[in-house]
């Protein structure tokens, strides 16, 4: 992997996910279908977001403190569609016990988000689903089977079209595309609309990051988003007016 061009700190999260363990066990996981849940959501006219709970990150102030199912049950009045649950302990304030006793208090999927290098990494903690970074795994097609292999779905995070065209060579079947910049740490929605012609119609496509307004909302559908990954705009405040707002879009209909 080119870790030359990175930001500091991600070299610093780097490191900590290589010198972390994996879990015991190989796990077997019955997921709850993400995009079952997806199509869902837009059937009754809510725009499928994953909101993510995040208690801090290298590019925020301040942490939230309060119980992750707490958080969780708010997104979910809020009218989430599923739950992003980080779980990188040393510069997220994630922790995979949250992950665990959130998936067991909500019914939506609930997404693993960690910075996974090695397959025993996915045995930490069971989830619905789990985030694959194409930037950082040279073996991405091998890890994509690893992950299914345990019954995991996969959500491969991209942010060019070339680590596009890696995530279909591995047989990914919903792919992310992160409006932020791992070089610079940098958030640019131009990324998305960029990125997002270069995906096949087929494959379920989430914008993530640098998400705020209702009009980014809209700008994201309109390039082709089929769900929205939301995190700093939802911690931030009130949870489940926050979830609520991104979630109820005006002016789409009638
Ligand atoms: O807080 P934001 O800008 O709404 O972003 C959420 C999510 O996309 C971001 O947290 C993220 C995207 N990819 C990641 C990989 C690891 C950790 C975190 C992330």
């Amino acid at each position: 992997m080119d870790i030359e061009s990175l930001a500091p700190v991600v070299d610093s999260i780097l490191e900590a996910a290589e010198t972390r363990g994996g879990g015991g066990d190989r796990l077997s996981v019955s997921p709850h279908s993400f995009p079952d849940a997806v199509e869902a959501a837009a059937a009754d006219g809510r725009v499928p977001v994953i909101a993510e709970i995040k208690p801090t990150s290298p590019t925020t102030t301040g942490e939230r403190t309060e119980d992750s199912v707490v958080l969780a049950e708010q997104m979910v009045e809020g009218g989430a569609t599923a739950l992003s649950v980080l779980t990188e302990p040393s510069h997220f304030g994630g922790s995979p016990e949250a992950l665990d006793r959130v998936r067991e208090a909500v019914e939506v999927p609930v997404l693993r988000k960690d910075f996974i290098l090695r397959e025993e990494q996915l045995d930490t903690v069971a989830a619905d689903m789990v985030l694959l970074i194409a930037r950082f795994l040279n073996d991405l097609d091998r890890m994509v089977d690893a992950a299914r292999e345990r019954g995991f779905q996969v959500l491969v995070e991209t942010h060019t079209a070339t680590e596009v065209e890696a995530a279909i060579e591995a047989g990914a079947d919903i792919v992310g595309v992160n409006n932020r910049d791992l070089t610079k740490l940098e958030v640019d929605l131009e990324t998305f609309e960029e990125v997002a012609p270069t995906v096949p119609e087929d494959v379920l496509l989430v914008a993530e990051s640098g998400i705020g307004s209702q009009r980014d909302v809209e700008r994201m559908q309109a390039a082709g988003a089929d769900a929205l990954l939301v995190g700093s705009a939802i911690m931030d405040g009130d949870v489940t007016a926050n979830t609520r707002r991104l979630v109820t879009t005006e002016g789409h209909d009638t």
